[in-house]
């Protein structure tokens, strides 16, 4: 199989059918009730703070592990002490990492938006997303049809979570519809899993001007941050060079000072 997402896809379907098994719907049903978070995402991008959502990823199908013993009691207090705006948290294991217990323990730390960030391909997981009491899914165009995609965001929304929609191209962009409440753009090609900060730059005018919109991955600098902010963009979706600390955490505590 060439398309590493294709290839997700396929495993996520196995791991979906299973878990359906271990922990049927009625049970899920139960928490939902009890957390019953709004959708808090976009109001947080909306705010004048920087815009950041800090990823939690031990690894990725591109760079490997990145960090492999990553603790979220040691990252998410870091990410809180920057000032970030929300979190994203992997909940994928195979091929990213994470796991469920990862977003419950990051909920239990912090009051921040929790965007879970996995691969959502049926109703079953935007109901686990609603009772691990995250604020955010995600929902990428080129992982589902329309009609699919459109139902999934309107489970979302009556469950009161946010739904990121994300696209890569121009053609992606007749999936926003009136459930989507922010668009991201992600810079990496998924077949390839090459970024290029310039596939943001060139969308962005495409966008409805109201939409609150994201620039996702390869966020290296605080340069290029602010250059995607300057042209339209309210967040940034940032993973490898947070988990890599390649800025230091002192740079991004000083920058919420300023004006932005
Ligand atoms: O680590 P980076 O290059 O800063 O990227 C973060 C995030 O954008 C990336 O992890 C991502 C964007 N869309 C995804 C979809 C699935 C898994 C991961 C992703």
């Amino acid at each position: 199989m060439d398309n590493i997402l294709t290839q997700i896809l396929v495993e996520k379907q196995k791991t979906v059918a299973m878990q359906k098994e271990v922990v049927p719907v009625a049970t899920l049903e139960k928490d939902i009730s009890i957390h019953g978070h709004q959708g808090r995402l976009k109001a947080a991008l909306q705010q004048s703070s920087l815009g950041i959502i800090a990823e939690f990823k031990r690894k990725s199908p591109s760079l490997g592990w990145i960090q492999k013993e990553a603790r979220i009691d040691e990252i998410i207090p870091r990410y809180k002490s920057m000032g970030v705006s929300a979190l994203s948290i992997l909940t994928d294991t195979p091929f990213f990492g994470g796991k469920p217990s990862d977003l419950l323990q990051a909920r239990e730390l912090t009051d921040l938006p929790i965007l879970r960030k996995d691969f959502i391909i049926d109703e079953y997981q935007v109901l686990e997303t609603s009772a691990w009491g995250a604020d955010a899914i995600l929902l990428i165009a080129a992982a589902l049809p329309l009609d699919k995609l459109k139902n999934l965001a309107r489970l979302a929304k009556e469950l009161g979570l946010n739904t990121l929609l994300e696209v890569h191209h121009e053609a992606e962009l007749e999936y926003i519809h009136e459930n989507i409440d922010v668009v991201g753009i992600n810079n990496r090609n998924l077949s390839t899993f090459h970024t290029d900060i310039q596939t943001s730059l060139n969308l962005v005018s495409q966008l409805p001007p109201e939409m609150v919109k994201i620039s996702e991955s390869g966020i290296q600098s605080v340069e290029m941050l602010m250059n995607l902010r300057e042209k339209g963009f309210q967040g940034f979706l940032m993973g490898e060079a947070l988990m890599k600390e390649l800025i230091p955490t002192q740079k991004w505590i000083s920058l919420n000072h300023i004006e932005v």
